[in-house]
């Protein structure tokens, strides 16, 4: 059995910069990746996601420069040209990070699935299927997460899309149908609506994004439904079902009502599951809980002392920046001589769809079930010199404000470039600065920066009591 300092199990987006720190205080490092080195985000998730996004925003902009004379060869883009520029990028960003790690005399990278075989023993098995056995004092469980699956009637008998498998189609589907609409759905349904397909999405929930505000959800509707996708929200999947190779339909109930939506292809964007399963963990006494997540402690230590758990794998938001903050909190305990705590992180997040929605601190209802004295500051995005300039009016910027302190509480921007202008805000929260002194502040004109002058106006400005 080979002896290391430290098991790194998941090439993650903590368990990266972590086996960098640890071999830099001079400790030997493994790594076990079943798949990829860096994980979902570089591999499946961020990376891909967000280069398409950006690529559909082209070919947006490019239709709708017709207007002002610019004539398009071909409506509908080559989605093999899309689909091999993300590749591209994919690939830039993985051999960056296998590049890295492979100069680094302190990191092995064990390519294989790891599972505990004993207490602080982990088994790889190898993708050449041999077998290595190691063992560490210190281990880190960075496996993340994968795709969700409901049990719907039918599914398991269809050719269903998950998030990771939709980015191996070098083709684009002619009518997706998504079940859900959360983050992969909302991402994937617009981009793909832009590039030419005809997209539906069924949501159980009564709106998508059901745990942000109403306002936000219904705003978000109706800026995709103007693109053309289809939403059908409340409805309940009852059965799945394929007519051909090239189409499947879906059964649900709406209000009551049961009809069938039918498409060429079907993406499953139900939420993630942990990646806990291969683990045997009963092996070294780590617990699950009833979702397979591996419960942690404010300093991400798992039951069993010098074994922790990191990003998604360990429930909560599942997002790179938590994941790589994790990494952080972590390093800050273990060499910093900080005490460093995941309790009550101000956690930032983005839906990537365009505009941007993005999102920090309180909603609006949740102010109010806490019982807080607030207001709340709306503008819309039309109010925007620099969106009305660049033609991209769409959405709404709020935020939610504490009545006594006039601290920002939380904040929604839809708007171009909306996770910038959230950020701006996240760091006025976390240097307490109050919204009238934001309101007062200079910015330069016309950045989408300055609209905090007028959001923070009393105009745009309601109590509690007002709304
Ligand atoms: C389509 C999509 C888009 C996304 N977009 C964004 C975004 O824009 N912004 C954002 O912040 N987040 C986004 N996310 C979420 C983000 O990707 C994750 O939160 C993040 O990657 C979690 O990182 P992690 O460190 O937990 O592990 P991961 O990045 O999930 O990495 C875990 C690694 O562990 C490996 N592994 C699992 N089990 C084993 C085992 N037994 N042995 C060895 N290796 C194992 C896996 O192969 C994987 O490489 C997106 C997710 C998806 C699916
Ligand atoms: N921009 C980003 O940061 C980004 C992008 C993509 C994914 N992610 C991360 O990945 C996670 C997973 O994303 P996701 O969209 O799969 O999950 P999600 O939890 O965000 O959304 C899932 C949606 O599916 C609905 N749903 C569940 N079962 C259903 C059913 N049987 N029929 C109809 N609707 C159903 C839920 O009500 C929910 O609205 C996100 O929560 C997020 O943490 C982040």
């Amino acid at each position: 059995m080979e002896k290391f300092d430290a098991i790194i199990i998941g090439s993650g987006q903590a368990g990266n910069p972590l086996a960098k720190r640890l071999s830099h205080e001079g400790m030997r490092v493994a790594i076990v990746e079943s798949a990829h080195v860096g994980g979902t985000c570089i591999n499946y998730g961020c990376t891909p996601t967000k280069t398409l996004v950006g690529l559909a925003k082209n070919v947006t902009q490019a239709r709708a420069a017709s207007k002002y004379g610019i004539v398009l060869k071909n409506e509908v883009p080559d989605y093999k040209l899309i689909s091999q520029r993300k590749d591209e990028v994919v690939g830039i960003y993985r051999k960056g990070l296998e590049k890295r790690l492979s100069e680094d005399a302190n990191i092995t990278v064990f390519h294989g699935t790891g599972s505990f075989s004993g207490y602080k023993e982990i088994q790889v098995k190898l993708s050449d299927l041999n077998y290595r056995s190691i063992t560490a004092n210190l281990i880190f469980i960075n496996t993340g997460a994968r795709a969700h699956i409901p049990n719907i009637e039918g599914l398991q008998s269809v050719n269903f899309l998950t998030s990771q498998s939709i980015l191996e189609l070098d083709y684009l589907p002619k009518e997706l149908l998504i079940i859900g609409g959360g983050y992969v759905s909302l991402e994937f349904a617009q981009l793909f609506q832009r590039l030419g397909s005809q997209v539906t999405i069924v949501e159980q929930s009564v709106r998508l994004l059901p745990k942000e505000d109403e306002d936000v959800g219904l705003e978000i509707t109706q800026i995709l439904e103007a693109e053309g996708v289809n939403i059908i929200t409340g409805a309940t999947t009852r059965r799945v079902w394929a007519n051909s190779m090239e189409s499947v339909s879906v059964e649900i109930l709406s209000e009551g009502k049961s009809q069938t939506v039918s498409g060429s292809h079907l993406l499953v964007a139900t939420g993630r599951r942990p990646n806990t399963d291969d683990l045997n963990l009963p092996e070294t006494g780590v617990q699950v809980d009833e979702k397979g997540f591996i419960p942690v402690n404010d300093y991400l230590e798992t039951k069993v002392a010098g074994i922790y758990a990191l990003g998604d794998v360990k429930g909560g938001p599942a997002f790179t920046h938590v994941s790589y903050h994790d990494y952080i909190v972590l390093t800050e305990n273990l060499f910093d001589k900080k005490t460093s705590s995941i309790r009550n992180r101000l956690i930032p997040y983005c839906v990537f769809i365009d505009p941007e929605l993005g999102r920090i601190g309180l909603t609006e209802k949740e102010a109010g079930e806490m019982g807080l004295d607030f207001s709340v500051a709306k503008m819309k995005t039309s109010f925007i010199a620099r969106a009305v300039e660049v033609g991209e009016t769409s959405g709404f910027i709020k935020a939610i404000v504490d009545n006594k302190t006039r601290k920002i509480l939380g904040v929604a921007v839809i708007c171009p470039n909306g996770g910038e202008l959230m950020s701006l805000l996240q760091v006025a929260m976390m240097g307490g600065l109050t919204y009238d002194r934001l309101r007062d502040t200079m910015f330069a004109h016309p950045t989408y920066a300055e609209a905090v002058n007028n959001l923070f106006h009393p105009a745009h400005i309601k109590s509690k009591s007002e709304l």
